[in-house]
């Protein structure tokens, strides 16, 4: 099989909570070996059954607050009252070693990922289906007290207004479809020919050869 080197990419998946980034995202990661998930630190508490190192890196604020002052932090933002970041080293190595990197973050990390590294970066924007919808997932994942998912619901309208600042934009009603169509804008992506370095002399030697 003819395999033209290709320069890594950024696909950040951003949402109101709770209409599914997680959930494509570890289908994502189960189904295709060549993208690895950006492991965000937190300044929130796991939640049950979330693991430190895998879920999130769980880390006070004084941590954080060094993290971002030591520039190890490609972004960061306040969401919901609590701090999440994208450790830059683990990301710079990935590319450097051709894989693409996964992103589960939010509009204002998206913004700041744009500032920088635009070339690189698919931006993909889930919306539930309905309003009536995104209350029931976030009510039925069982993680959230009362208040919190009341939070999340009141704060979706601004997360959501934030759509046109994405390059594809997801409707997860069925999760298969929502999963499907994910992967076919990867394919795509990844075929584009900017990110095809090894393209120029794929073409010189097949030209020579004619
Ligand atoms: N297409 C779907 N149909 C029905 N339920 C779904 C669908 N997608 C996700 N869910 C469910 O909705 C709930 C919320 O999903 P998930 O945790 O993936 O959302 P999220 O966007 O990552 O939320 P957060 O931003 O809070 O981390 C989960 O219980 C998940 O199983
Ligand atoms: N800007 C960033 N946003 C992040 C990061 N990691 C997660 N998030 C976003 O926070 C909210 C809440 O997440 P939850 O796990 O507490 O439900 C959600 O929108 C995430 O996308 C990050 O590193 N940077």
């Amino acid at each position: 099989m003819t395999d033209i080197p290709r320069r890594g990419l950024l696909l950040v998946m951003s949402s109101p909570s709770g209409a599914g980034k997680t959930t494509l995202s570890r289908r994502l990661l189960a189904s295709d070996s060549n993208i690895t998930m950006s492991v965000s630190v937190t300044t929130r508490a796991p939640r049950p059954g979330e693991v430190d190192g895998k879920d999130y890196h769980f880390i006070s604020h004084e941590e954080f607050g060094r993290l971002r002052d030591r520039g190890d932090l490609l972004e960061y933002a306040e969401v919901f009252g609590n701090f999440y970041g994208t450790p830059k080293r683990p990301v710079v190595e990935a590319l450097q070693a051709g894989r693409d990197v996964l992103f589960d973050i939010d509009w204002q990390g998206t913004q700041q990922l744009g500032a920088t590294m635009e070339e690189d970066l698919v931006r993909i924007f889930i919306l539930p289906p309905s309003a009536e919808e995104l209350r029931d997932r976030l009510i039925g994942r069982a993680q959230d007290s009362a208040s919190t998912v009341a939070k999340r619901m009141a704060k979706a309208a601004d997360e959501i207004s934030h759509w046109p600042e994405y390059d594809y934009v997801i409707v997860n009603e069925d999760i298969d479809l929502a999963n499907a169509e994910i992967e076919a804008i990867l394919r795509a992506e990844r075929l584009k020919r900017r990110r095809r370095v090894g393209l120029s002399e794929f073409v010189r030697r097949l030209t020579k050869g004619l």
